[in-house]
Protein backbone atom coordinates (compact mmCIF):
# COMPACT_ATOMS: atom_id res chain seq x y z
CA UNK A 1 0.00 0.00 0.00
CA UNK A 2 2.87 2.48 0.69
CA UNK A 3 4.61 4.44 -1.81
CA UNK A 4 7.96 2.92 -2.53
CA UNK A 5 10.46 4.54 -4.37
CA UNK A 6 13.69 3.50 -3.27
CA UNK A 7 17.22 5.16 -3.98
CA UNK A 8 19.61 3.47 -5.71
CA UNK A 9 22.14 3.04 -2.74
CA UNK A 10 24.96 2.62 -5.94
CA UNK A 11 24.00 5.56 -8.29
CA UNK A 12 22.62 8.30 -6.32
CA UNK A 13 24.14 10.01 -3.62
CA UNK A 14 23.10 13.29 -1.58
CA UNK A 15 26.52 14.53 -1.51
CA UNK A 16 27.58 14.60 -4.96
CA UNK A 17 31.54 14.72 -3.91
CA UNK A 18 30.99 11.50 -2.37
CA UNK A 19 29.63 10.22 -4.75
CA UNK A 20 33.27 10.46 -6.91
CA UNK A 21 34.69 9.67 -3.98
CA UNK A 22 33.37 6.18 -4.17
CA UNK A 23 36.00 4.57 -5.51
CA UNK A 24 38.38 5.78 -3.21
CA UNK A 25 36.94 6.17 0.32
CA UNK A 26 39.71 5.96 2.98
CA UNK A 27 38.54 7.87 4.95
CA UNK A 28 39.72 9.83 8.33
CA UNK A 29 37.25 10.72 11.07
CA UNK A 30 38.30 13.49 13.02
CA UNK A 31 36.10 14.16 16.30
CA UNK A 32 36.76 17.61 17.71
CA UNK A 33 36.23 18.37 21.14
CA UNK A 34 35.36 22.14 21.96
CA UNK A 35 34.56 21.55 25.71
CA UNK A 36 35.68 18.47 28.32
CA UNK A 37 33.03 15.82 28.87
CA UNK A 38 32.38 13.58 31.50
CA UNK A 39 34.07 10.06 31.23
CA UNK A 40 31.63 7.25 31.05
CA UNK A 41 30.93 5.81 34.60
CA UNK A 42 31.20 2.27 35.33
CA UNK A 43 27.48 2.01 36.57
CA UNK A 44 26.05 1.57 32.61
CA UNK A 45 22.52 2.31 34.12
CA UNK A 46 22.99 5.59 36.30
CA UNK A 47 25.38 6.84 34.97
CA UNK A 48 25.47 10.93 33.83
CA UNK A 49 23.77 12.26 30.65
CA UNK A 50 27.29 13.19 28.83
CA UNK A 51 29.03 11.00 26.18
CA UNK A 52 31.91 10.09 26.26
CA UNK A 53 34.87 11.25 23.88
CA UNK A 54 35.38 7.85 23.03
CA UNK A 55 32.00 6.75 22.27
CA UNK A 56 31.49 10.21 20.09
CA UNK A 57 34.25 8.42 17.84
CA UNK A 58 33.29 5.37 17.52
CA UNK A 59 29.48 6.68 16.56
CA UNK A 60 31.39 9.24 14.00
CA UNK A 61 32.96 6.06 12.77
CA UNK A 62 29.94 4.25 12.85
CA UNK A 63 28.51 6.58 11.11
CA UNK A 64 30.88 6.90 8.59
CA UNK A 65 31.10 3.16 8.22
CA UNK A 66 26.90 3.35 7.46
CA UNK A 67 27.75 5.10 3.93
CA UNK A 68 30.45 2.03 2.95
CA UNK A 69 33.58 4.38 3.50
CA UNK A 70 36.61 2.50 4.53
CA UNK A 71 37.24 4.25 7.85
CA UNK A 72 41.57 3.71 8.34
CA UNK A 73 41.83 6.31 11.36
CA UNK A 74 40.11 7.82 13.63
CA UNK A 75 41.41 10.69 16.03
CA UNK A 76 40.31 12.51 18.60
CA UNK A 77 41.12 16.53 18.53
CA UNK A 78 41.01 18.55 21.43
CA UNK A 79 39.66 22.39 20.56
CA UNK A 80 40.95 24.76 23.16
CA UNK A 81 39.84 27.91 20.85
CA UNK A 82 37.74 27.31 18.32
CA UNK A 83 39.41 29.08 14.67
CA UNK A 84 36.85 30.92 12.73
CA UNK A 85 38.38 29.77 9.11
CA UNK A 86 39.75 26.48 9.86
CA UNK A 87 37.66 25.35 13.19
CA UNK A 88 41.05 23.54 13.88
CA UNK A 89 44.63 25.41 15.05
CA UNK A 90 47.25 25.13 13.38
CA UNK A 91 49.09 22.25 14.69
CA UNK A 92 46.10 19.96 14.62
CA UNK A 93 45.96 20.58 10.95
CA UNK A 94 49.75 19.82 10.35
CA UNK A 95 49.49 16.34 12.99
CA UNK A 96 45.88 15.33 10.58
CA UNK A 97 47.63 16.73 7.19
CA UNK A 98 50.23 14.10 8.27
CA UNK A 99 48.17 11.18 9.29
CA UNK A 100 46.50 11.39 5.71
CA UNK A 101 49.89 11.15 3.81
CA UNK A 102 50.51 7.93 6.01
CA UNK A 103 47.16 6.39 5.64
CA UNK A 104 46.86 7.21 2.08
CA UNK A 105 43.49 8.89 2.88
CA UNK A 106 41.47 11.32 0.47
CA UNK A 107 38.62 12.63 2.48
CA UNK A 108 38.48 13.59 6.19
CA UNK A 109 34.70 13.73 8.11
CA UNK A 110 34.54 16.25 10.84
CA UNK A 111 32.01 15.13 13.44
CA UNK A 112 31.26 18.79 13.96
CA UNK A 113 29.34 21.66 11.99
CA UNK A 114 31.65 23.89 9.67
CA UNK A 115 31.15 26.78 7.77
CA UNK A 116 31.08 25.98 4.09
CA UNK A 117 34.36 28.40 4.06
CA UNK A 118 35.85 26.39 7.07
CA UNK A 119 35.16 23.39 4.90
CA UNK A 120 37.16 24.92 1.86
CA UNK A 121 40.14 26.19 4.19
CA UNK A 122 40.24 22.88 5.80
CA UNK A 123 40.53 20.92 2.27
CA UNK A 124 43.06 23.24 0.71
CA UNK A 125 45.28 22.69 3.67
CA UNK A 126 44.79 18.97 3.17
CA UNK A 127 44.12 18.71 -0.01
CA UNK A 128 41.35 16.04 0.65
CA UNK A 129 37.48 16.13 0.44
CA UNK A 130 36.08 17.53 3.93
CA UNK A 131 32.76 16.56 4.74
CA UNK A 132 31.34 17.94 8.32
CA UNK A 133 28.34 15.79 10.80
CA UNK A 134 25.31 17.46 8.63
CA UNK A 135 26.57 16.26 5.47
CA UNK A 136 27.39 12.96 6.46
CA UNK A 137 23.98 12.16 8.68
CA UNK A 138 22.09 14.03 5.34
CA UNK A 139 23.74 11.42 3.00
CA UNK A 140 23.19 8.79 5.49
CA UNK A 141 19.05 9.76 5.55
CA UNK A 142 19.27 9.96 2.22
CA UNK A 143 20.45 6.29 1.10
CA UNK A 144 18.23 5.19 3.53
CA UNK A 145 14.89 7.04 2.58
CA UNK A 146 12.38 4.31 1.12
CA UNK A 147 8.97 5.84 1.03
CA UNK A 148 8.18 8.54 -0.89
CA UNK A 149 7.61 11.08 2.05
CA UNK A 150 11.12 10.18 3.69
CA UNK A 151 12.78 10.65 -0.28
CA UNK A 152 11.15 14.25 -0.22
CA UNK A 153 11.95 14.66 3.43
CA UNK A 154 15.71 14.16 2.65
CA UNK A 155 16.12 16.15 -0.32
CA UNK A 156 14.37 19.02 1.38
CA UNK A 157 16.20 19.21 4.27
CA UNK A 158 19.68 19.14 2.03
CA UNK A 159 18.08 21.70 -0.22
CA UNK A 160 18.05 23.69 3.02
CA UNK A 161 21.56 23.02 3.70
CA UNK A 162 22.88 23.73 0.76
CA UNK A 163 20.82 27.27 0.50
CA UNK A 164 21.97 28.09 4.24
CA UNK A 165 25.54 27.22 2.92
CA UNK A 166 25.00 29.48 -0.74
CA UNK A 167 23.81 32.72 2.23
CA UNK A 168 27.13 32.31 4.18
CA UNK A 169 28.64 32.36 1.37
CA UNK A 170 27.25 35.08 -0.18
CA UNK A 171 27.59 37.12 3.08
CA UNK A 172 31.61 36.07 2.69
CA UNK A 173 31.35 37.16 -1.12
CA UNK A 174 30.01 40.65 -0.06
CA UNK A 175 32.44 41.29 2.60
CA UNK A 176 35.39 40.56 1.21
CA UNK A 177 34.50 42.81 -2.05
CA UNK A 178 33.53 45.88 0.74
CA UNK A 179 29.59 45.32 1.07
CA UNK A 180 26.47 46.66 -0.70
CA UNK A 181 28.52 48.66 -3.64
CA UNK A 182 28.96 44.78 -5.09
CA UNK A 183 25.70 43.44 -5.13
CA UNK A 184 25.29 43.70 -8.98
CA UNK A 185 28.55 42.54 -9.40
CA UNK A 186 28.48 39.18 -11.62
CA UNK A 187 29.61 36.80 -8.63
CA UNK A 188 26.19 38.03 -7.06
CA UNK A 189 24.22 37.50 -9.99
CA UNK A 190 25.37 33.96 -10.11
CA UNK A 191 24.58 33.15 -6.57
CA UNK A 192 21.20 34.89 -6.79
CA UNK A 193 20.27 33.26 -9.35
CA UNK A 194 21.67 30.15 -7.45
CA UNK A 195 19.81 30.77 -5.11
CA UNK A 196 16.41 31.40 -6.77
CA UNK A 197 16.97 28.07 -8.21
CA UNK A 198 17.06 26.08 -5.03
CA UNK A 199 14.54 28.41 -3.39
CA UNK A 200 12.14 27.03 -6.21
CA UNK A 201 12.77 23.50 -6.01
CA UNK A 202 12.27 24.03 -2.28
CA UNK A 203 8.72 25.43 -2.85
CA UNK A 204 7.92 22.56 -5.29
CA UNK A 205 9.21 19.84 -2.88
CA UNK A 206 7.42 21.18 0.07
CA UNK A 207 4.13 21.27 -2.27
CA UNK A 208 4.80 17.51 -3.15
CA UNK A 209 5.40 16.45 0.52
CA UNK A 210 2.56 18.50 1.77
CA UNK A 211 0.43 16.37 -0.88
CA UNK A 212 2.23 12.94 0.25
CA UNK A 213 1.15 13.96 3.96
CA UNK A 214 -2.27 14.77 3.23
CA UNK A 215 -2.20 11.04 1.54
CA UNK A 216 -1.02 9.32 4.92
CA UNK A 217 -3.40 11.47 6.75
CA UNK A 218 -5.89 9.69 5.35
CA UNK A 219 -4.49 6.50 5.19
CA UNK A 220 -3.92 7.19 8.98
CA UNK A 221 -7.36 8.03 9.74
CA UNK A 222 -8.45 4.93 8.12
CA UNK A 223 -5.97 3.29 10.52
CA UNK A 224 -7.36 4.68 13.23
CA UNK A 225 -10.59 2.53 12.60
CA UNK A 226 -8.69 -0.24 12.88
CA UNK A 227 -9.84 -2.35 15.86
CA UNK A 228 -6.61 -2.61 17.34
CA UNK A 229 -4.09 -0.48 19.71
CA UNK A 230 -1.07 0.98 17.80
CA UNK A 231 2.89 0.25 19.79
CA UNK A 232 5.52 2.41 18.59
CA UNK A 233 9.27 1.28 18.85
CA UNK A 234 11.53 3.98 19.33
CA UNK A 235 15.11 4.13 20.84
CA UNK A 236 18.58 5.69 19.41
CA UNK A 237 19.95 4.63 16.63
CA UNK A 238 21.53 0.99 16.27
CA UNK A 239 19.40 0.06 20.22
CA UNK A 240 17.98 -2.87 18.01
CA UNK A 241 14.47 -1.58 17.36
CA UNK A 242 14.60 -3.61 13.76
CA UNK A 243 15.60 -6.46 15.45
CA UNK A 244 13.29 -6.66 18.23
CA UNK A 245 10.45 -5.67 15.84
CA UNK A 246 11.37 -9.04 13.55
CA UNK A 247 11.66 -10.93 16.95
CA UNK A 248 8.16 -10.18 17.70
CA UNK A 249 6.29 -10.11 14.51
CA UNK A 250 8.44 -12.46 12.52
CA UNK A 251 8.96 -10.21 9.73
CA UNK A 252 11.35 -9.62 7.36
CA UNK A 253 12.67 -5.84 8.20
CA UNK A 254 16.06 -4.92 6.93
CA UNK A 255 17.75 -5.32 10.69
CA UNK A 256 21.83 -4.49 9.70
CA UNK A 257 24.52 -3.38 12.02
CA UNK A 258 24.60 -0.15 10.67
CA UNK A 259 23.35 2.75 12.11
CA UNK A 260 19.88 4.43 10.57
CA UNK A 261 18.91 1.20 8.61
CA UNK A 262 15.64 2.48 9.45
CA UNK A 263 14.26 5.57 8.15
CA UNK A 264 10.37 4.99 7.66
CA UNK A 265 8.25 3.78 10.16
CA UNK A 266 7.40 -0.01 9.27
CA UNK A 267 4.34 -1.31 10.31
CA UNK A 268 2.50 -5.00 11.44
CA UNK A 269 -0.28 -6.72 13.15
CA UNK A 270 1.00 -8.95 16.19
CA UNK A 271 -1.02 -11.06 17.71
CA UNK A 272 -0.32 -11.02 21.91
CA UNK A 273 -0.56 -14.37 24.07
CA UNK A 274 -3.82 -14.02 24.84
CA UNK A 275 -5.03 -13.23 21.28
CA UNK A 276 -5.47 -9.69 21.48
CA UNK A 277 -4.20 -7.86 18.06
CA UNK A 278 -2.04 -4.97 18.49
CA UNK A 279 0.02 -3.25 15.22
CA UNK A 280 3.31 -2.24 15.82
CA UNK A 281 5.23 0.60 14.22
CA UNK A 282 9.31 0.67 13.81
CA UNK A 283 10.32 4.49 13.59
CA UNK A 284 13.52 5.63 12.58
CA UNK A 285 16.31 5.56 15.31
CA UNK A 286 17.45 8.71 17.55
CA UNK A 287 20.51 10.55 17.14
CA UNK A 288 22.77 13.33 19.22
CA UNK A 289 23.07 16.90 17.68
CA UNK A 290 21.05 16.02 15.36
CA UNK A 291 21.00 19.47 13.25
CA UNK A 292 18.04 21.25 14.32
CA UNK A 293 16.49 21.45 10.30
CA UNK A 294 16.91 17.93 10.24
CA UNK A 295 15.10 17.33 13.34
CA UNK A 296 12.24 18.90 11.43
CA UNK A 297 12.58 17.39 8.55
CA UNK A 298 11.80 14.25 10.04
CA UNK A 299 9.27 15.22 12.69
CA UNK A 300 6.62 13.88 10.12
CA UNK A 301 8.23 10.43 10.49
CA UNK A 302 8.39 10.65 14.38
CA UNK A 303 4.29 12.04 15.15
CA UNK A 304 3.34 8.12 14.35
CA UNK A 305 4.40 7.68 17.77
CA UNK A 306 2.32 10.43 19.42
CA UNK A 307 -1.03 8.35 18.15
CA UNK A 308 0.60 5.44 19.53
CA UNK A 309 -1.06 3.72 22.60
CA UNK A 310 1.84 2.22 23.92
CA UNK A 311 5.72 3.92 23.29
CA UNK A 312 8.35 1.04 23.93
CA UNK A 313 11.64 2.30 24.41
CA UNK A 314 14.19 0.65 23.40
CA UNK A 315 17.78 0.91 25.04
CA UNK A 316 21.00 -0.92 24.54
CA UNK A 317 21.99 -1.20 27.48
CA UNK A 318 25.70 -2.85 26.65
CA UNK A 319 26.51 0.38 25.13
CA UNK A 320 28.17 2.64 28.14
CA UNK A 321 26.48 5.32 26.82
CA UNK A 322 23.10 3.93 26.85
CA UNK A 323 22.00 6.97 29.91
CA UNK A 324 22.68 9.71 27.61
CA UNK A 325 21.28 8.36 24.49
CA UNK A 326 17.93 8.04 26.98
CA UNK A 327 18.02 11.32 28.13
CA UNK A 328 18.29 12.57 24.49
CA UNK A 329 15.24 10.10 23.34
CA UNK A 330 13.16 11.71 25.71
CA UNK A 331 14.12 15.32 24.94
CA UNK A 332 12.97 14.78 21.49
CA UNK A 333 9.53 12.70 22.49
CA UNK A 334 8.76 15.69 25.07
CA UNK A 335 9.72 18.21 22.30
CA UNK A 336 7.03 16.05 20.36
CA UNK A 337 4.36 16.13 23.00
CA UNK A 338 4.88 13.57 25.01
CA UNK A 339 5.30 14.98 28.07
CA UNK A 340 6.63 13.48 30.98
CA UNK A 341 3.53 12.99 32.86
CA UNK A 342 1.70 11.08 30.19
CA UNK A 343 5.22 9.56 28.89
CA UNK A 344 4.98 7.64 32.68
CA UNK A 345 1.68 6.48 31.45
CA UNK A 346 2.44 5.51 27.82
CA UNK A 347 6.20 4.69 27.92
CA UNK A 348 7.62 0.81 28.53
CA UNK A 349 11.26 1.09 28.94
CA UNK A 350 12.84 -1.84 26.86
CA UNK A 351 16.13 -2.28 28.23
CA UNK A 352 17.98 -4.61 24.91
CA UNK A 353 20.94 -6.71 24.32
CA UNK A 354 21.26 -8.46 27.89
CA UNK A 355 23.29 -11.08 25.99
CA UNK A 356 25.84 -8.46 26.12
CA UNK A 357 26.83 -7.63 29.47
CA UNK A 358 28.84 -9.41 31.45
CA UNK A 359 26.52 -12.06 33.68
CA UNK A 360 26.76 -9.72 37.11
CA UNK A 361 26.10 -6.95 35.51
CA UNK A 362 23.43 -8.45 33.76
CA UNK A 363 21.42 -10.43 36.64
CA UNK A 364 21.56 -6.97 38.52
CA UNK A 365 19.81 -5.34 35.24
CA UNK A 366 17.25 -8.26 35.18
CA UNK A 367 16.03 -7.87 39.03
CA UNK A 368 16.51 -4.09 38.34
CA UNK A 369 13.85 -4.51 35.58
CA UNK A 370 11.89 -6.89 37.13
CA UNK A 371 11.23 -4.72 40.54
CA UNK A 372 10.63 -1.53 38.46
CA UNK A 373 7.02 -0.60 37.38
CA UNK A 374 7.65 0.39 33.98
CA UNK A 375 10.89 -1.96 32.60
CA UNK A 376 11.57 -5.06 30.48
CA UNK A 377 14.45 -6.70 30.56
CA UNK A 378 15.33 -8.46 26.61
CA UNK A 379 17.47 -10.02 24.04
CA UNK A 380 16.18 -9.21 20.78
CA UNK A 381 18.57 -11.80 19.37
CA UNK A 382 18.19 -14.43 21.80
CA UNK A 383 14.57 -13.85 22.05
CA UNK A 384 15.06 -13.95 26.40
CA UNK A 385 12.72 -11.63 27.63
CA UNK A 386 10.63 -10.97 24.49
CA UNK A 387 7.64 -12.98 25.84
CA UNK A 388 7.32 -11.17 29.31
CA UNK A 389 7.46 -8.21 27.37
CA UNK A 390 4.38 -8.96 25.04
CA UNK A 391 2.87 -9.57 28.71
CA UNK A 392 3.73 -6.41 29.92
CA UNK A 393 2.15 -4.88 26.32
CA UNK A 394 -1.73 -6.73 27.38
CA UNK A 395 -1.37 -5.59 30.71
CA UNK A 396 -0.67 -2.10 29.93
CA UNK A 397 -3.04 -2.07 27.05
CA UNK A 398 -6.22 -3.80 29.14
CA UNK A 399 -7.59 -0.41 29.80
CA UNK A 400 -7.33 0.82 26.43
CA UNK A 401 -10.22 1.20 24.44
CA UNK A 402 -10.86 -0.67 21.56
CA UNK A 403 -12.08 0.99 17.95
CA UNK A 404 -14.24 -0.80 15.25
CA UNK A 405 -17.31 -0.41 12.95
CA UNK A 406 -20.09 -3.22 13.54
CA UNK A 407 -22.65 -3.58 11.43
CA UNK A 408 -25.85 -5.41 13.18
CA UNK A 409 -27.95 -7.18 10.59
CA UNK A 410 -31.70 -7.71 10.63
CA UNK A 411 -31.57 -10.46 13.54
CA UNK A 412 -29.17 -8.39 15.50
CA UNK A 413 -30.77 -5.61 16.13
CA UNK A 414 -32.12 -6.41 19.39
CA UNK A 415 -28.65 -5.59 20.66
CA UNK A 416 -28.47 -2.25 20.44
CA UNK A 417 -29.68 -1.28 23.82
CA UNK A 418 -26.73 -3.57 25.31
CA UNK A 419 -24.56 -1.70 23.00
CA UNK A 420 -25.37 1.74 23.97
CA UNK A 421 -25.21 0.58 27.54
CA UNK A 422 -21.91 -0.63 27.25
CA UNK A 423 -20.36 1.19 24.22
CA UNK A 424 -19.31 4.64 23.50
CA UNK A 425 -21.18 5.34 19.83
CA UNK A 426 -18.90 7.49 18.23
CA UNK A 427 -21.10 7.36 14.97
CA UNK A 428 -24.51 5.41 13.91
CA UNK A 429 -25.64 5.04 10.40
CA UNK A 430 -29.23 3.49 9.25
CA UNK A 431 -28.57 1.89 6.13
CA UNK A 432 -31.35 1.32 3.56
CA UNK A 433 -31.45 -2.26 3.78
CA UNK A 434 -32.60 -2.19 7.28
CA UNK A 435 -29.07 -2.58 8.97
CA UNK A 436 -27.75 -0.34 11.19
CA UNK A 437 -23.71 0.64 11.29
CA UNK A 438 -22.22 1.89 14.14
CA UNK A 439 -18.40 2.98 14.30
CA UNK A 440 -17.59 2.24 18.71
CA UNK A 441 -15.28 2.13 21.46
CA UNK A 442 -14.99 -0.39 24.07
CA UNK A 443 -12.89 -1.83 26.34
CA UNK A 444 -11.41 -5.28 25.39
CA UNK A 445 -13.35 -6.96 27.75
CA UNK A 446 -16.82 -5.60 26.39
CA UNK A 447 -15.10 -6.52 22.81
CA UNK A 448 -14.92 -9.90 23.52
CA UNK A 449 -18.86 -10.01 25.27
CA UNK A 450 -20.28 -8.23 22.23
CA UNK A 451 -18.25 -10.53 20.07
CA UNK A 452 -19.61 -13.25 21.92
CA UNK A 453 -23.20 -11.77 21.58
CA UNK A 454 -22.79 -11.26 17.90
CA UNK A 455 -22.22 -15.03 17.81
CA UNK A 456 -19.66 -14.56 14.50
CA UNK A 457 -17.59 -11.73 15.96
CA UNK A 458 -17.78 -7.77 15.20
CA UNK A 459 -17.37 -6.87 11.28
CA UNK A 460 -14.19 -4.43 11.59
CA UNK A 461 -13.99 -2.10 8.94
CA UNK A 462 -11.20 -3.15 6.19
CA UNK A 463 -7.91 -2.68 7.01
CA UNK A 464 -6.35 -1.21 3.96
CA UNK A 465 -3.13 0.59 5.26
N1 LIG B 1 24.03 -9.01 20.98
C1 LIG B 1 22.90 -8.43 20.59
N2 LIG B 1 22.85 -7.70 19.46
C2 LIG B 1 21.68 -7.13 19.10
C3 LIG B 1 20.50 -7.26 19.88
N3 LIG B 1 19.51 -6.57 19.28
C4 LIG B 1 20.05 -6.02 18.16
N4 LIG B 1 21.35 -6.37 18.04
C5 LIG B 1 22.29 -5.97 16.96
O1 LIG B 1 22.43 -4.55 16.99
C6 LIG B 1 22.57 -4.03 15.66
C7 LIG B 1 21.50 -2.97 15.40
O2 LIG B 1 20.22 -3.54 15.44
P1 LIG B 1 18.97 -2.91 14.65
O3 LIG B 1 17.81 -3.76 15.01
O4 LIG B 1 19.30 -2.72 13.22
O5 LIG B 1 18.90 -1.48 15.36
P2 LIG B 1 17.88 -0.27 15.15
O6 LIG B 1 17.59 0.30 16.49
O7 LIG B 1 16.69 -0.70 14.35
O8 LIG B 1 18.80 0.71 14.30
P3 LIG B 1 18.43 2.00 13.39
O9 LIG B 1 17.70 1.50 12.20
O10 LIG B 1 19.78 2.53 13.09
O11 LIG B 1 17.64 2.94 14.22
C8 LIG B 1 22.44 -5.26 14.72
O12 LIG B 1 23.73 -5.71 14.42
C9 LIG B 1 21.73 -6.29 15.59
O13 LIG B 1 22.07 -7.61 15.21
C10 LIG B 1 20.58 -8.05 21.09
O14 LIG B 1 19.62 -8.24 21.85
N5 LIG B 1 21.81 -8.58 21.39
Amino acid sequence: MRNITKRDSKSSSIIPELERLRDDSRAVVVVPILKKTGKASADIVAQPATRSDESRLEEATGLALAIDLDVVHGMIVSVAQPKPGTLLGTGKIEEIGHVLSEKDAGLVIVDHPLTPVQQRNLEKEWNAKVIDRTGLILEIFGRRASTREGTLQVDLAHLNYQKGRLVRSWTHLERQRGGAGFMGGPGETQIEADRRLLQDRIVKLERELEQVRRTRQLHRSKRKKVPHPIVALVGYTNAGKSTLFNRMTGAGVLAEDMLFATLDPTLRRLKLPHGRMVILSDTVGFISDLPTHLVAAFRATLEEVLEADLVLHVRDLSDPDNQAQASDVLRILADLGIDEKEGAERIVEVWNKIDKVEPEVREALVKKAASADNTVAVSAMTGEGVDDLLTEIGRRLSGVMTECTVVLGLDQLQLLPWVYQHAIVDGREDLEDGRVSLDLRLTEGEATELERRLGNGPKAVEEDW
